[in-house]
């Protein structure tokens, strides 16, 4: 075989007079080693706030200015806005050359890689990809197939069985072990919980769709096995660039050391005290060991903080402490300062709901933008009391990590429809259009999914829709619902017409779907509306069907609360949002609500060590979030179904610290009436008084 041997650019040194950008002047030392660093494989591990978006930014810049070409950099972050942002801030740093860089997220990359190779891993080049909810139907799907009409009385439910393969396929674990530790439960079930995983990768094959987890685990295996396209693909990246690596999973860890294994040079940037998506299978295993995975690998640091006040860090860092398994960092700040952080007993939620608006209020009037504040919480629900407390306030709030517009039913409505234009064989969007059909049920759209079945096998996809249109007098009992299916097929047909921009296939399609829409939706579809008028905006930014299908199942919007009524519309809206979602974010002040022990942590992760610990992370999170005011709140009573009113516990994160990182605070009602044209009805104030240690 011929050896093959690789050029490397050449390495001017940092100092070249050569280079456009002063980077030892724009960023802090630390951040400038990273930047700059030479060839081969570097952990960056960035401490929270210590400009890791600042340091890729300039990295991308250094690697193109001195020569690499930007096509052969490929930057993998956490949401394709992250990368798309990184790479118009180096464009603007140093020239239009870095928006050629390749950006996005792995699972997007693994797609592109997929299509291109499709016909290796045996998948039609137009396979579609399937959300969680997809892929629980296609499970049913499986099922039916099995013939198991009736599963066993304490069975898990479709969705956890996904987890299951889930975790499974990310982690590289058998089905067994990820039963025996996760679900001891359902270990009796074993054969037959297999039997449903084959039978499901059975049917995704068939149907021509992948699950999320496919697109990973595809496209490990088309590069493991098949070493021409391994080095075709490695081979144009010269350089790979992570971001978040706390996050990563076992899958990811494993293509980035393939997509490295031609010219050996990748970073790896992330904070092993940031890592909180476990449940999705990352490991924060991979952070910590990466110099065993790569001999020789550097391990360059960030500890200084531009972020947060000291008193801030302090807490930030103590609640770290306890965590087990770390590398050793400790941030800090030159920012002089800084009250301390404030833990708030309320009394119940309603008094935490009406302490926070008033603070944000007296904020506000102080002259702090609503946008430079969050509330952050650990699930959605923390935030019900809340919301109703600001919209009686007329406080414009929007609310991130709730849920997403693609999970909206009327919204997978439509979305199915486009599937079923894109891929025929996809039976799960075939059976979501037709079971919207009027009078056709389960047994009818059964029936007319094995005609379809058959055809998309038999003839191709476009022979699905012709053979749809002839054997619908026959499959269909009565002539109505017939006549009904037949005009569902007619609005689809235009649709495969791929030349037809994907705004106006979309505006079409709601041609049809507007009056089934209504009917299906009667009690609240005006309200619903607007997110129909989404998808087309969203449409209209696409230049083909495969991209918007694409990009609605890669990156899911976030679903934004329209602000309360009578807020003013210019007016940028309070953040409220999940800590998972408040990642990478920053704010002027920040609220931790509910940061009760059960909450945070979760009473449903305390059974490992290793997941308190991410439970603190979590906690770590969202402390980091702020910048100069920090409180974390906690209401004295919680109410459950059953039981009525329990005593709470403050976080045991918190809960125990000195008062010297932490000022416990109580609210009490305010005795004499405040003065008139306040924005609060006088027996509505709390007044906020410190219990201990306070002025
Ligand atoms: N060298 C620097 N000099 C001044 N300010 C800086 C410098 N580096 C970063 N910053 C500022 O520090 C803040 C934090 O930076 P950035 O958002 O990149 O942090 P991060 O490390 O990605 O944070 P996290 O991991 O907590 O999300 C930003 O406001 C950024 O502008």
């Amino acid at each position: 075989m011929a050896r093959r041997f690789v050029l490397q650019p050449r390495e001017p040194s940092p100092a070249d007079p050569g280079l456009t950008l002063d980077y030892a002047a724009d960023l802090d030392s630390q951040q400038h080693a990273a930047a700059t660093a030479g060839d081969g494989v570097t952990l960056v591990v960035a401490g929270a706030g210590t400009g890791k978006t600042r340091t890729l930014v300039y990295r991308v810049a250094y690697l193109v200015e001195t020569g690499v070409p930007p096509e052969q950099i490929v930057l993998l972050t956490f949401t394709r806005r992250a990368a798309s942002e990184m790479l118009t801030r180096a464009a603007g740093l140093l020239d239009g050359r870095c928006e050629r860089v390749r950006g996005g997220t792995f699972h997007a990359y693994c797609l592109e890689l997929l299509r291109r190779h499709s016909e290796r891993i045996g998948y039609p080049q137009r396979f579609g990809v399937l959300d969680a909810a997809d892929a629980a139907d296609v499970v049913d799907l499986a099922r039916t197939r099995l013939g198991l009409d009736r599963l066993p009385k304490r069975f898990p439910k479709k969705r956890t069985l996904l987890a299951m393969f889930s975790a499974a396929t990310n982690r590289g674990l058998e089905l067994d072990e990820v039963l025996a530790e996760e679900y001891p439960q359902y270990a009796e079930h074993l054969d037959l919980i297999e039997r449903l995983r084959g039978a499901y990768a059975e049917t995704k094959r068939r149907t021509g769709v992948m699950d999320f987890d496919d697109l990973l685990a595809l496209a490990l295996e088309l590069l493991r096995e098949n070493p021409d396209v391994r080095r075709q693909v490695a081979g144009r990246i010269r350089h790979v660039l992570v971001d978040e690596y706390q996050d990563v999973n076992l899958l990811q860890a494993d293509l980035v050391e393939q997509f490295q294994s031609v010219h050996g040079n990748a970073m790896m940037v992330g904070d092993d005290a940031q890592s909180i998506y476990r449940f999705r299978g990352a490991d924060v295993g991979h952070i910590l060991e990466v110099q065993k995975r790569y001999n020789g690998a550097r391990v360059l640091k960030l500890e200084h903080n531009y972020r947060s006040t000291q008193p801030i860090l302090d807490l930030a860092n103590r609640v770290l402490d306890e965590a087990v398994e770390k590398y050793d960092k400790r941030l800090f700040t030159d920012r002089e300062g800084g009250d301390l952080p404030a833990l708030v007993a309320a009394p119940d939620d309603d008094m935490e709901a009406r302490f926070v608006a008033q603070v944000v209020l007296d904020k506000r009037e102080a002259g702090t933008d609503l946008n430079r504040m969050a509330v952050l919480f650990r699930s959605g629900w923390c935030s019900y009391a809340l919301e109703a407390e600001l919209n009686r306030r007329k406080i414009p709030f929007v609310k991130f990590g709730g849920l997403k517009l693609t999970e909206a039913a009327h919204v997978k409505d439509v979305v199915a429809h486009l599937r079923v234009a894109e891929n025929p064989a996809d039976a799960v969007a075939w059976n979501r259009a037709l079971r919207l059909v009027e009078g056709v049920g389960p047994t009818t759209a059964g029936r007319l999914l094995d005609w379809i079945g058959a055809a998309a096998t038999g003839g191709g996809p476009a022979a699905a829709v012709q053979m749809l249109r002839q054997s619908v007098d026959e499959v269909v009992p009565s002539a109505s619902v017939a006549a009904s299916v037949g005009r569902l097929v007619e609005a689809l047909t235009p649709l495969r017409d791929d030349d037809m921009p994907p705004e106006e296939q979309v505006e079409r399609l709601l041609g049809y779907y507007r009056p089934v829409f209504e009917r299906v939706y009667a009690d609240d579809f005006p309200k619903r509306e607007a997110d129909l008028d989404a998808v087309v905006a969203l449409a209209a930014r696409h230049r083909s069907r495969t991209a918007l299908l694409e990009s609605l199942a890669l990156d899911p919007l976030d679903w934004t609360q329209e602000p309360a009524e009578g807020a003013r519309k210019d007016e940028p809206p309070l953040v409220l949002s999940t800590i998972h979602s408040a990642k990478g974010l920053e704010f002027d002040t920040v609220f931790l609500i509910h940061a009760l022990d059960g909450v945070l942590p979760s009473a449903y992760a305390l059974a490992s060590s290793d997941e308190e610990d991410e439970e603190r992370r979590l906690l770590y999170v969202a402390l980091t979030r702020a910048e100069t005011e920090l409180y974390a709140s906690y209401p004295l009573v919680q109410y459950r179904r059953g039981t009525g009113q329990y005593l709470t516990e403050p976080s045991r994160f918190l809960s125990g610290l000195p008062e010297s990182l932490l000022e416990p605070w109580s609210l009490v009602e305010e005795a004499t009436p405040p003065a008139s044209g306040d924005a609060l009805p006088e027996a509505d104030r709390p007044a906020l008084p410190r219990s201990s240690g306070g002025a």
